[in-house]
């Protein structure tokens, strides 16, 4: 029987604090607890106690890139960060587009132990956008994929498109669409505007995310298809979203810490470490951002946590990948750009962090209640204290965050998988 004893907490950050015992991964007590022999204790004195966090969009780059992060050293990273569950992306070498690929991230998820690490299957073979490939067969494996992407790349052919979201129905599970009409983006460097025509960089449209989110809404409704959108960044784009969801479309989206933050007023400096897809739009797009996070038109937050090695961001601008690091930041940002501006209280952190991905993704022992009873799936945040981001001092493989030296709000102090201390104070397990 192994035993956790969180002391002083504050449940949802509201309340008198109070004590929470874990045992064998289970929520056993809340109230005054004394600890009883062998129980590990954690003095929480009045810290903010939440679900652990859902991540529906993260890169691993495992297999194929170990260089730049592994399934280690990105679940350490979302330990540190405060999280119980991961979605790792299909666009590895080779491409999670097969049930051996998505069955070895998923063992080797479960061999480091940190997080729970749940494979994206691609939806068509080698992210081509040509044919489908197996889903059935990803979704039916060990590694029991219920999100299929082919993230970095649009699903772009309407045609596939439907029909993946047909087949995505049958299956029970979720397409979760980049959505990037690649017409519209050809060479395209920056977010479209005023700003990027006097930079000399070429435009990246607004339309070609909001034509592609609307197109997908339609398509799923007609399907009678469950449908999600990944890092919305555009204002036209929330709009369609809240017409979709006034019609009954069964859609979801996500926004990234970054666009929650970031401006394309970074790009003056022609550093691509603020190169990322979507690119960082206007300001008037992150204010949009940030209330349609607080209404519940965009549902939630993923960090798109990408990984990049030093030769491929220490370069010009064209040559450099796109992503940013983010699975040890976002709640930071969250803090920074929600909570403090009065936008979301904690009981909405836990939502859009937690519960509403846990949902979307189908999770049943994540996102769930603080209550006697449930997974101890847990995350315990200080919500005075502040932190300064050091890339090289985080987790990931590759430094590249574009928060560097920034002085952010809110630390992780504990985070807890089915009871068991995967973090604490800043170190693993
Ligand atoms: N977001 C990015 O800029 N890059 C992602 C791909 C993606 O999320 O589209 C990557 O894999 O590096
Ligand atoms: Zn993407
Ligand atoms: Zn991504």
């Amino acid at each position: 029987m192994t035993q956790v004893l969180l002391k002083g907490a504050r449940l949802y950050g509201e309340g008198e604090k109070v004590d929470v015992l874990v045992v064998d991964g289970t929520i056993a007590e809340i109230g005054a607890v004394a600890a009883a022999e062998g129980t590990e204790v954690v003095e929480a004195g009045g810290q903010v106690l939440l679900p652990g966090f859902v991540d529906l969009h993260t890169h691993l780059r495992e297999p194929g890139r170990e260089d730049t992060e592994t399934v280690d050293s990105g679940s350490a990273a979302a330990a540190l960060g405060g999280y119980t569950a991961v979605f790792a992306m299909a666009n590895t070498d080779p491409v999670a587009d097969n049930a051996v690929v998505v069955e070895h991230v998923w063992r080797r998820g479960r061999e480091t132990g940190l997080v729970d690490v749940h494979p994206v299957g691609a939806v068509t073979v080698g992210l081509k956008g040509e044919r489908l490939a197996e889903m059935g067969t990803m979704a039916k494996s060990a590694a029991g994929v219920r999100l299929f992407s082919d993230d970095g790349h649009c699903v772009s052919d309407p045609l596939l498109m439907r029909r993946a979201l047909e087949y995505s129905t049958a299956l029970g599970v979720v397409v979760a669409q980049h959505a990037e009409e690649p017409r519209l983006t050809v060479g395209a460097q920056a977010h479209e505007g005023e700003r990027a025509a006097r930079l000399g960089y070429a435009g990246w449209p607004s339309s070609a995310e909001e034509a592609i989110v609307a197109r997908d809404c339609v398509l799923a409704r007609h399907a009678g298809a469950r449908l999600h959108i990944c890092h919305v960044s555009a204002t036209g784009t929330v709009d369609v979203l809240d017409w979709a969801k006034g019609l009954g479309v069964d859609v979801s989206a996500e926004v990234t810490p970054h666009h929650l933050l970031l401006t394309d007023e970074r790009l003056a400096t022609y550093d691509p470490i603020n190169k990322v897809n979507p690119p960082l739009r206007a300001e008037a797009d992150v204010e949009r951002m940030r209330r349609a996070l607080a209404s519940g038109v965009l549902d939630c937050v993923a960090t798109d946590h990408a990984p990049h090695a030093v030769q491929d961001k220490d370069c010009e601008w064209d040559a450099a990948r796109p992503g940013m690091l983010g699975l040890q930041t976002a709640l930071s940002i969250v803090v920074e750009t929600m909570v403090r501006p009065g936008l979301l209280d904690w009981r909405g952190v836990a939502r859009i962090m937690s519960e509403r991905p846990a949902e979307i993704a189908g999770l049943p022992d994540q996102g769930r209640p603080l209550a006697v009873g449930e997974p101890a799936n847990l995350v315990l945040v200080d919500p005075e204290a502040e932190w300064t981001v050091r890339g090289a001092e985080l987790a990931s493989v590759s430094a590249n965050t574009p928060y560097e030296g920034m002085r952010l709000p809110a630390v992780v102090s504990a985070t807890l998988l089915r009871g068991r201390i995967t973090s604490r104070e800043g170190k693993i397990g």
